[in-house]
């Protein structure tokens, strides 16, 4: 019988969205889906809503590269912003910078995450991308209602077609539909999140947001996330929410993104800008894995 040596992981979180890290900039690492399923198992494994793997970078500009890969189905994703500011913590408690500033390579972009005095971290999350086949979403024989010059777009539920929804369509990396809801509280979160995050529309599947204005720089924000189910917060959702309100003319350019797990503050002054998001990243504790055989 061969013994597989146990493997150092750090477990964090961002908001209650949590994270297993590993570091795989000494020595690579390549998990299969079934080993990233049984870390992100919160009875047989470790429990995640997301691993996070740090590997040096590819190209010249860039600090390190991290790949993101959903804990409930082990699918690598483009983008993370929890994620990315639990990154930031990483790096640095791990001894791997000492840098304030860092450059990241992600799967489809490149992000810079500032460490800031009081321990939150800033990630310019780059500009949100609203070209809907970049999303990509399917708006082919569907009538936007415009706000503001800006589209909503009406989604029914393939298996109960008089169930609709009005979702403004967003990507961060990582693709979003965002629906206004009176009270998040009571929103049909976990009804409403799987049919429009498998809708056929969105054939990379979408993270499904749920947005409560509160006042033009205050909103309350649940998201049901592709790939993980609710979870207690999503960076890329809050960044999402608050591009899709403020080109609906219902949010100023600075804005307190109250979640389930806590607060982030997203600033975006408009296209052409980045979106700016900043907020905590926590270090709950590290320990060693001994992965399951992967199968071939
Ligand atoms: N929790 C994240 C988003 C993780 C990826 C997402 N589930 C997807 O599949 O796009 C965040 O904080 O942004």
């Amino acid at each position: 019988m061969t013994t597989r040596p146990p493997l150092p992981f750090t477990k964090m979180h961002g908001l209650g969205n949590d994270f297993v890290v590993f570091d795989a900039t000494r020595a690579p690492l390549a998990l299969s889906e079934d080993q990233l399923r049984f870390v992100g198992d919160r009875r047989f494994g470790i429990g995640a809503d997301q691993i996070l793997v740090v590997e040096r970078p590819q190209g010249p500009d860039a600090d390190f590269r991290y790949r993101i890969f959903n804990g409930a189905t082990g699918e690598e994703v483009e983008h993370c912003g929890n994620g990315a500011r639990c990154f930031m913590r990483f790096v640095r408690e791990q001894g791997l910078t000492d840098r304030d500033e860092v450059r990241v390579e992600t799967m489809n972009n490149r992000i810079v995450l500032r460490m800031q005095a009081d321990g939150r971290v800033t990630v310019d999350m780059n500009q949100p991308i609203l070209e809907l086949e970049r999303v990509p979403f399917d708006p082919s024989g569907l009538q936007p209602r415009l706000e503001n010059g800006a589209e909503l777009w009406p989604l029914a539920n393939p298996a109960a077609p008089q169930e609709q929804v009005e979702v403004a369509v967003v990507s961060m990396g990582n693709p979003h539909a965002v629906q206004r809801v009176d009270d998040v509280d009571t929103a049909p979160v976990a009804q409403v999140g799987p049919w429009v995050e498998s809708h056929p529309r969105f054939p990379r599947k979408v993270n499904a947001g749920f947005l409560q204005v509160v006042a033009r720089d205050r909103v309350r924000l649940r998201v049901f996330e592709r790939g993980a189910g609710e979870t207690l917060a999503c960076g890329t959702g809050a960044c999402a929410a608050v591009v899709a309100g403020i080109r609906l003319g219902w949010l100023d350019a600075r804005v307190d993104v109250e979640t389930r797990g806590g607060e982030l503050t997203i600033e975006w002054d408009g296209p052409g800008s980045s979106v700016r998001m900043t907020g905590p990243a926590v270090t709950v504790f590290q320990g060693e894995v001994v992965l399951p055989a992967a199968s071939c």
